[in-house]
């Protein structure tokens, strides 16, 4: 997939083999916060704990906010599959622009799932992969740091549904535009759904949690993640978000359509 040539970016397999690819990377980022505990201060807003000047917000997204502001300049939020979590706060590149081919509706950047995606990886996915319960005050940049990976890689996972949406747009013009314009949402829904392709998923994260989740050198065989865990996260969490980006980017589709 090569974001400066549409036709490849379209391309339903090629969509498919790119969400395949970061299975790994975020398999890989949620082993490395499996070595670190819970650490709730990280994510509460405002804590005394931890005082923060001139700043409303947790420890994380000040972080995360200023990760997103370094990385602006560096371009990362022109590339189209890039979604910040921080929209107001980037600012303009000292890259020169480079101006990507349009393949997305020109209202793709306000499909921003984001929130939601933080909220649940707080609430729900780090209780499942932190090493224990507790604080490691020691630690708290290096657990904000691979948050902040962990939450850029399922970003990227969850709003490539934009690409799915849009690849399935162009395959069905006619029969997405007759459910758009009778706004039936659960048709839509329907018609996005591929229950193969979502169970030849699940039974993939099963076996790569159990080789990549489980350290060969340790003899008692402790599991970094879960293959339970895993599936569980991706089943109830990642596919689901990811069909709702696809349906949202899809309600709107006919916004531009000449
Ligand atoms: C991403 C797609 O759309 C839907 C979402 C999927 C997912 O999030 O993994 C898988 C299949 C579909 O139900 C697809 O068709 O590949």
């Amino acid at each position: 997939m090569d974001f400066l040539k549409p036709e490849t970016v379209l391309d339903l397999k090629n969509i498919r083999d790119e969400l395949l690819r970061m299975e790994d990377t975020i398999i890989f980022k949620f082993i490395e916060r499996s070595h670190f505990p819970t650490c709730p201060t990280v994510y509460s807003k405002n804590d005394p704990k931890l005082p923060i000047r001139d700043f409303d917000g947790s420890f994380l997204d000040w972080a995360l906010m200023h990760s997103e502001i370094t990385h602006s300049r560096i371009r990362r939020f022109e590339s189209p599959d890039q979604t910040p979590f921080f929209p107001d706060s980037i600012q303009e590149p000292i890259l020169p622009s480079i101006h990507y081919p349009r393949v997305l509706a020109s209202y793709s950047s306000e499909i921003n799932f984001n929130d939601s995606i933080k909220d649940v990886y707080i609430k729900q996915i780090i209780p499942m992969i932190s090493k224990y319960d507790g604080e490691s005050w020691e630690n708290f940049g290096s657990v904000a740091t691979i948050d902040i990976e962990c939450l850029q890689s399922l970003s990227r996972r969850i709003h490539f549904g934009k690409f799915v949406a849009e690849a399935k747009f162009q395959a069905d013009r006619a029969a997405y535009s007759k459910l758009i314009q009778e706004k039936d949402i659960e048709g839509i829904y329907q018609s996005i759904t591929n229950s193969a392709v979502e169970e030849k998923i699940l039974e993939r994260l099963c076996v790569k949690a159990e080789v990549y989740g489980v350290d060969p050198t340790n003899k008692e065989g402790y599991r970094k993640i879960t293959p339970e865990y895993l599936v569980k996260i991706y089943k109830e969490l990642v596919i689901p978000l990811t069909k709702q980006v696809e349906v949202d980017y899809l309600l709107r589709r006919l916004e531009c359509e000449s």
